[in-house]
């Protein structure tokens, strides 16, 4: 897969990313999409949220740190983003852990999101399954949850972007698995958050399914190098954004460590 062309036509784009996001990750994932070539906008109160979807090239939906006002920020913005032909990314955070974020997780699905990049935990709850999240830190194993990840691809007509020790991605009949990463990343938080983020980046200038690839292998690949040069979780963060920055398309091809998985009938 032309994960290096997908990456030069992302910073070649410069895409305009409106994250509706938690208050967690608000700062980290706007520094994740700047160094990695997008332009991202916090963008969520319901008053100017979906006239800003109108014309952003992609909408990020996130329910991590989840109030009534957020809620009507993200249906209009997701109007919006329909309206105008734009993709969207869904981020159940911690959907599995409450009545209030499975029902709005299921509201958001129901609308049909172009992207869901979530890890394994949430994945299993979006699809019915049992599952082991801790809050919002994911307990399950990607390898569990590729039926489920599956399943949702081909319940929703969406890509679903499922993320771990190994992500895997699959639009219901294709899948590939990225491998790479490091054991800091989950201890850096809205890490997650902020690769949600970046498949908006890549969702607007490419297909869903090879832009999630492509964002998670840049993740997998940048997350990689900074972990030669990291002596912990603290060190590890500002390594990751320089290395975000650094990652030139021909090094994401040559980096990235993508298996294709046999194409299953849809
Ligand atoms: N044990 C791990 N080893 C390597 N990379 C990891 C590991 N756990 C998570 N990642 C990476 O961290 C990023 C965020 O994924 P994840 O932690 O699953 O999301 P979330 O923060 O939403 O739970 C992804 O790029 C993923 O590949
Ligand atoms: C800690 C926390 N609490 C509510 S949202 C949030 C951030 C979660 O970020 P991520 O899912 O990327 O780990
Ligand atoms: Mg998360």
């Amino acid at each position: 897969m032309q994960v290096g062309q997908t990456l030069q036509a992302m910073r070649r784009a410069t895409p305009l990313v409106q994250c509706i996001t938690n208050y967690v990750a608000m700062n980290i994932a706007a520094n994740v999409l700047l160094a990695a070539g997008a332009s991202p906008a916090m963008v969520s109160d319901a008053e100017e949220a979906g006239e800003f979807a109108g014309f952003a090239d992609a909408l990020t939906v996130n329910i991590g740190t989840l109030s009534p006002p957020f809620v009507a920020g993200m249906r209009a913005a997701i109007a919006g983003a329909e309206g105008a032909g734009t993709p969207w990314v869904l981020d159940p955070v911690a959907c599995q852990a409450t009545v209030l974020r499975r029902r709005v997780a299921a509201d958001l699905l129901a609308l049909k999101p172009t992207i869901i990049r979530a890890n394994a935990s949430e994945i299993l709850s979006l699809a019915g399954e049992a599952s082991r999240g801790q809050g919002v830190d994911g307990r399950d194993s990607t390898a569990s949850a590729e039926g489920a990840a599956r399943r949702l691809a081909q319940r929703t007509g969406g890509v679903v972007a499922m993320t771990g020790a190994v992500d895997f991605v699959t639009d219901g009949a294709r899948a590939v698995r990225i491998a790479g990463g490091s054991v800091w990343m989950p201890l850096n938080t809205a890490l997650g958050c902020s690769l949600t983020g970046l498949c908006g980046a890549f969702a607007a200038v490419a297909a869903p399914f090879e832009a999630s690839v492509a964002a998670l292998a840049l993740f997998a690949v940048a997350g990689s190098r900074a972990h030669g040069a990291a002596e912990g979780p603290g060190s590890f963060a500002p390594l990751f954004l320089d290395a975000l920055h650094h990652v030139r398309p021909e090094d994401l091809d040559r980096e990235a460590r993508i298996e294709g998985l046999e194409e299953v009938p849809a």
